[in-house]
């Protein structure tokens, strides 16, 4: 127990002195607890001497007194102390974790559920500022308010006091058996919160395709499933617990009892006074009840325990540029030498080197799952090369701050992601001081102005999470919006395929051709004409660049380009519905 109190304290980290302080306060509420035992006493000594007057029995109303508002300010400021330190920690963690995943290598991502990570941020911070708060406030009151009224029946008997004493040791012992029960069953209910959380957001996230494909039964019974368990894993604590609790609490009782019948022997026996016995026998009605409540939370510290293990792993998992600096470079060239990449053991970029001069444009183009996206995501740092170098401006990119490289790199890929908040605010996040004119300008530029002031609200329309009220291309388009906003020296883009209506193709293409204009850029290209315009193609297949050059040298040598070349210009000729496919 003092071990978690301890863990918690640093994990606190500066509002552990909110505790501190509350912990100091819990032992003044304790000694205002036991400040109702003097005032017990001085009564039943006049009564029992004969000598009762109106003085005693102001005198003790007035302890009375001072032990009620003493207590009940004591306990007002401990609940707040503790409460705000509490919010304040799960604040502090959450957004020390949001900043954290930002310079996390993709990897975690990939290793880590979507649900686990969310699981992490909602309900384990939510232990921290709830369960924390409680169970720290209640066993702490409960054991030094216990304490102190064994010190003040010390006074009046050690005997009966070492009675107490043993009350506490069997009441500690049954605790440190639930202690390590809940060691073994707690980890199983932080698992099944984390999968609730991880199964609610797929069934949610999948909507669209468990209702296209009538999968309602599939995907709800995994759903059910994940609830179903988590019901079970919490039946199976509380089952666990409460023959505990409820033998901590006999145990207590019984020691109640023991020292209201022993009193009573030691004053038959004479070797106890009767005002000291009655007194005894008053206080053997209140002497455990605290300890009792704090017994029955203390269970609870174990998934303290585990909330905070769990939130120290994210901060132990490395991040990108812990020895990065801040560099401007002067030039813009991108370059990689003998780069290798595996996801976990699956080579996908395989021995690649290659020049990217600044300001020309670069096409890459290959079979699906080639390592397209892969050997872009490298340039900007989304993963680490496994061997050989990538550098930015002559410099390597692991030596940049994350922010100061990807403050040269504007990436619109085809999965467009657009938050939960205004158009305006969405096309702002490529520059967040922009002004509402530089958000017109970008937005005109993209090809979206039309669209946005024909909403409802214009610029201050709320779009669904993920973009959901728009429109691909409107998307795709917005998100050229955010990256011509900011401007950057360097465009990464995932050319949209050939699968977008004619009128939101040629919008499309010219917010490209703004976005791209005096800029190095390299391009996923699936279009013709952006190929044969390329001042530099390569082609990668199984992670290999097997072939590099402009489209006349390609178009010369014959290959896989060649082909790629063909195939399209057939496609071309294809009509659908009466319309031409664009090239
Ligand atoms: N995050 C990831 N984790 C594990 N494997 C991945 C990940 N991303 C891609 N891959 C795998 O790496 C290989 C290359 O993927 P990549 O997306 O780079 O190819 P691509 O050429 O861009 O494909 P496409 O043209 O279909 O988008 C594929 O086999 C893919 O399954």
């Amino acid at each position: 127990m003092i071990g978690i109190f301890k863990k918690f304290f640093r994990f606190a980290g500066s509002q552990a002195k909110y505790f501190y302080q509350s912990l100091g306060i819990s032992l003044l509420h304790a000694v205002f607890e036991a400040l109702r035992i003097p005032a017990i006493a001085v009564v039943l000594e006049e009564l029992l001497s004969g000598t009762m007057g109106t003085k005693t029995v102001w005198t003790s109303l007035i302890i009375m007194l001072v032990s009620i508002i003493g207590c009940t300010l004591t306990r007002a400021s401990m609940t707040m102390k503790q409460t705000i330190a509490g919010y304040t920690v799960a604040t502090n963690k959450r957004i020390e974790i949001g900043d954290r995943l930002r310079y996390m290598p993709m990897g975690y991502f990939n290793d880590n559920s979507l649900g686990y990570i969310t699981s992490v941020t909602t309900n384990t911070a939510e232990n921290l500022q709830d369960v924390a708060t409680r169970v720290i406030m209640l066993t702490t009151q409960g054991v030094l308010t216990t304490a102190m009224i064994t010190l003040a029946v010390i006074f009046y008997d050690w005997r009966i006091g070492l009675l107490i004493v043993a009350g506490i040791a069997g009441f500690f012992g049954i605790n440190a058996l639930m202690q390590r029960k809940s060691r073994k069953i707690s980890p199983q209910k932080t698992e099944a919160d984390s999968r609730l959380v991880a199964a609610a957001l797929e069934y949610i996230q999948g909507i669209a395709v468990v209702r296209s494909y009538n999968l309602d039964q599939g995907a709800k019974q995994t759903a059910d499933k994940a609830i179903q368990e988590n019901e079970a894993v919490n039946f199976k604590l509380e089952k666990t617990f409460v023959p505990y609790m409820c033998f901590q609490s006999i145990t207590l009782k019984f020691f109640g009892l023991a020292m209201l019948f022993v009193s009573l022997l030691f004053y038959l026996n004479g070797t106890m006074a009767l005002m000291n016995c009655l007194l005894l026998v008053i206080s053997s009605f209140m002497v455990y009840s605290q300890l009792e409540s704090a017994g029955n939370y203390s269970a609870l510290l174990r998934v303290l325990d585990l909330s905070m293990d769990k939130i120290e792993e994210i901060f132990r998992t490395p991040v990108m540029d812990s020895d990065g600096t801040e560099i401007v470079p002067e030039r813009r060239d991108i370059a990689g030498e003998h780069v290798e990449f595996s996801y976990k053991n699956r080579k996908t970029i395989n021995d690649v080197s290659y020049l990217i001069p600044q300001k020309t444009t670069t096409a890459v183009i290959g079979p699906s799952g080639g390592g397209k996206t892969t050997l872009c995501r490298l340039m900007a740092r989304f993963w680490d090369a496994d061997s050989g170098t990538v550098t930015l401006g002559g410099r390597d990119v692991r030596n940049f701050t994350l922010d100061s490289l990807l403050s040269n790199f504007s990436m619109v890929f085809q999965n467009v992601y657009l938050f939960n908040d205004t158009i305006a605010n969405n096309i702002k996040f490529g520059k967040p001081g922009a002004t509402d004119d530089e958000v017109r300008e970008a937005a005109k530029k993209a090809c979206c102005h039309d669209f946005i002031a024909a909403l409802p609200e214009g610029y201050n329309t709320v779009i669904g999470e993920g973009g959901a009220t728009l429109s691909g291309g409107e998307k795709q388009r917005v998100s050229i919006a955010r990256a011509l906003l900011k401007d950057a020296p360097v465009i990464i883009l995932d050319e949209a395929t050939a699968n977008v209506d004619p009128e939101n193709e040629a919008l499309l293409q010219e917010a490209i051709s703004q976005l791209t204009k005096n800029k190095t850029i390299i391009m996923i290209a699936h279009r013709l004409k952006t190929v044969q315009h390329a001042d530099q193609i390569l082609v990668l297949d199984k992670g290999m660049i097997i072939q590099r050059g402009t489209h006349s040298q390609l178009m010369e040598t014959g290959g896989l380009y060649a082909d790629f070349i063909t195939m399209r210009e057939k496609s071309i000729g294809w009509k659908l519905g009466g319309r031409e496919i664009p090239a």
